[in-house]
């Protein structure tokens, strides 16, 4: 089998992208952000107190004629960025872009933090990370791709994410319409649950390529690219204006810069990132200061190749044992 849907960004600087899903018996529709980097599918639900919903869609298992709770089954999660969320769990079909898993779990939310009240277009995660990370108590259930793999014609999805436009998740099959040349692979090391991998090096706008290894996570959840500090401020050199405010909590620049493009290396493959997806959004509607869409992983304690550096690649997620990650160019 296979399956594949959109990737919609949530806002106009593309902070998080949402795809649609379908829970239950009849289908429930919620627009869910497919993540991984962690591990959890977790939910808007009727067990979500009213004043933490705004505008979100929820799912009701009551509604659903295929809902089973899981009995004493709880979960907690906790993103580095603080927000989080927490609840019980049911099992139900679960469906995205025409590929169905009966009894995923389904984690229901019976609280969620500030920040995920206010993302009024978001309803939830799908967890693409490793089930080693699930939060799940007392015992962690797998995710979407987890339960899948058995009935996808191949162990792997991949993701297509555009800048300021819709893209797409395909699991089960590679398609060679969204990428020319060859996919490049390189190894990932599945501890402690992330898609962790090396950049083989990176380049500053027409500069030389600097050949070394950096390890991080390739995160579909995380916004931005957080990257060590010294390549960090080798990028923002370039840039009149810039600089790293303590007060915006990262690097803001005049939103008039010419910013420089950024490329990583894959193995022996070089990714540019265009200047405007690192222009990344204006502090505040009405200001000339712009908050930059690379910034560092110092205070992270991980480098972290988020939507930032994503959308930049066709890139396929390889469940295979051992486990790889590919890009191709687009
Ligand atoms: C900024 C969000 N990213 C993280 O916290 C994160 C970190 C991390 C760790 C320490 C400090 C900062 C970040 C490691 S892996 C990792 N990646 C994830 O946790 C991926 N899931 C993010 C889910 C998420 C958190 N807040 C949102 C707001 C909108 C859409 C999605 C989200």
């Amino acid at each position: 089998d296979t399956g594949s849907a959109a990737a919609v960004p949530i806002n106009e600087v593309d902070i998080a992208y949402v795809t649609p899903v379908t829970v239950g018996t009849p289908p429930q529709t919620l627009m869910l952000d497919l993540d991984t980097g962690s591990s959890d599918l977790w939910v808007f639900s009727s067990l979500t107190p009213s004043s933490q919903v705004r505008g979100q869609e929820i799912y009701s298992p009551a509604k659903s004629s295929t809902s089973k709770l899981l009995s004493g089954h709880t979960w907690s999660i906790r993103y580095g960025d603080g927000s989080g969320s927490r609840g019980t769990v049911y099992t139900d079909n679960f469906t995205i872009g025409g590929l169905e898993v009966e009894s995923q779990a389904v984690q229901t939310a019976q609280e969620v933090s500030s920040s995920f009240t206010q993302e009024q277009s978001l309803d939830g995660l799908v967890g693409l990370g490793f089930s080693t990370l699930n939060t799940v108590r007392p015992s962690s259930q797998l995710t979407f791709f987890d339960n899948a793999r058995p009935k996808l014609d191949e162990e792997v999805f991949t993701a297509d994410l555009k800048y300021h436009a819709t893209g797409s998740y395909d699991f089960g099959f590679i398609d060679r319409a969204k990428y020319t040349g060859n996919i490049t692979y390189t190894p990932v090391q599945q501890s402690p649950g992330y898609w962790t991998h090396s950049l083989s090096g990176y380049a500053v706008g027409s500069g030389a390529f600097q050949s070394t290894q950096i390890q991080g996570i390739s995160d579909t959840g995380t916004t931005l690219l957080y990257l060590p500090t010294a390549i960090v401020t080798a990028y923002y050199r370039q840039v009149q204006g810039a600089q790293n405010s303590q007060y915006y909590g990262g690097y803001v620049f005049p939103c008039s810069s010419t910013l420089p493009t950024f490329t990583f290396g894959i193995e022996g493959a070089r990714f540019t990132i265009p200047a405007s997806y690192i222009n990344y959004t204006r502090i505040s509607p009405t200001s000339s200061t712009c908050y930059g869409g690379l910034q560092s992983s110092s205070g992270l304690g991980i480098n972290i190749f988020g939507d930032v550096a994503l959308k930049a690649a066709f890139v396929v997620f390889s469940g295979t044992n051992p486990p790889r990650i590919g890009f191709g160019t687009k």
